[in-house]
């Protein structure tokens, strides 16, 4: 995804989870809002009273392998989901307006619940814009974010809500095998490291990935969702 935007109050503890108040964005301390809630609601409401199986797993939609693989490590058994390998359009505009498009779209493809996600890393000197390496070569500013962004569809008449996670760090000479994107020129605060050169396990504990799972996870425990086996 392109990320065309720098957050406001990027810097410190607080940032790990995107919080914001913009409607349908989950975070660390509200799960949904507006009618985002209300939609969610209906969906446990319906099977709360009719004891109705209200839907199949959740299909987690990406044409990204690597994705997959930790999307699988990190969900391990706690949402019922599988996966499709479809190739998205890659969109542009605003990070969670892309990510709730996706979903969509991959929602209105599979004719069920989805889950997407979308990634990027984005440069502080170029106020959160991605960038290549070598542009960054001109700054000072070497700082950066990973940030992800899941969206997850009910099915393809639902509003998507968005889950934001993100990882501070700074961009580097590539080190570490070069088998997952920007991984080998990721450092992330507080390590010596980059994402390629650490343990995946490692990386789980501290990824943008992670983090916006995490938010993934607390909202399904919440949600109250019946799925078919
Ligand atoms: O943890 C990561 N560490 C390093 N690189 C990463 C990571 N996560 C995504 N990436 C790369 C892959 C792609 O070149 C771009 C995001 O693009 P993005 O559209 O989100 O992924 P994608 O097109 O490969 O798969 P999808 O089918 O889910 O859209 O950043
Ligand atoms: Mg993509």
């Amino acid at each position: 995804m392109i990320c065309n935007q720098q957050e406001e109050g990027v810097g410190g503890d607080s940032l790990i989870l995107e919080s914001s108040s913009k409607g349908g964005i989950v975070n660390s301390e509200s799960c949904t809002v507006g009618g985002d809630r209300r939609r969610k609601m209906a969906v446990a409401g319906v099977v709360a009273r009719n004891g109705l199986v209200s839907s199949r797993p959740v299909t987690f939609v990406t044409g990204n392998a690597k994705k997959l693989e930790e999307v699988k490590v990190i969900l391990g058994q706690s949402i019922p989901f599988q996966s499709l390998k479809l190739d998205l359009p890659e969109l542009q505009g605003d990070p969670e307006d892309i990510a709730k498009e996706k979903a969509r779209l991959a929602a209105n493809q599979v004719k069920g619940p989805v889950l997407v996600e979308d990634t990027c890393l984005c440069f502080n000197a170029l106020k959160g814009l991605p960038g290549l390496n070598n542009m960054l070569m001109a700054y000072e500013d070497k700082s950066a974010y990973a940030m992800c962004i899941f969206s997850l569809a009910m099915g393809p008449n639902f509003e998507p809500i968005t889950f934001v996670g993100k990882t501070q760090g700074k961009i580097v000479p590539a080190r570490g095998p070069n088998d997952f994107g920007w991984d080998p020129i990721f450092e992330p605060d507080g390590y010596d490291q980059t994402y390629a050169e650490m343990a995946k396990e490692e990386k789980n504990k501290i990824s943008h990935r992670s983090r916006a799972l995490a938010l993934v996870k607390s909202h399904f425990a919440e949600a109250g969702y019946v799925f078919d086996t």
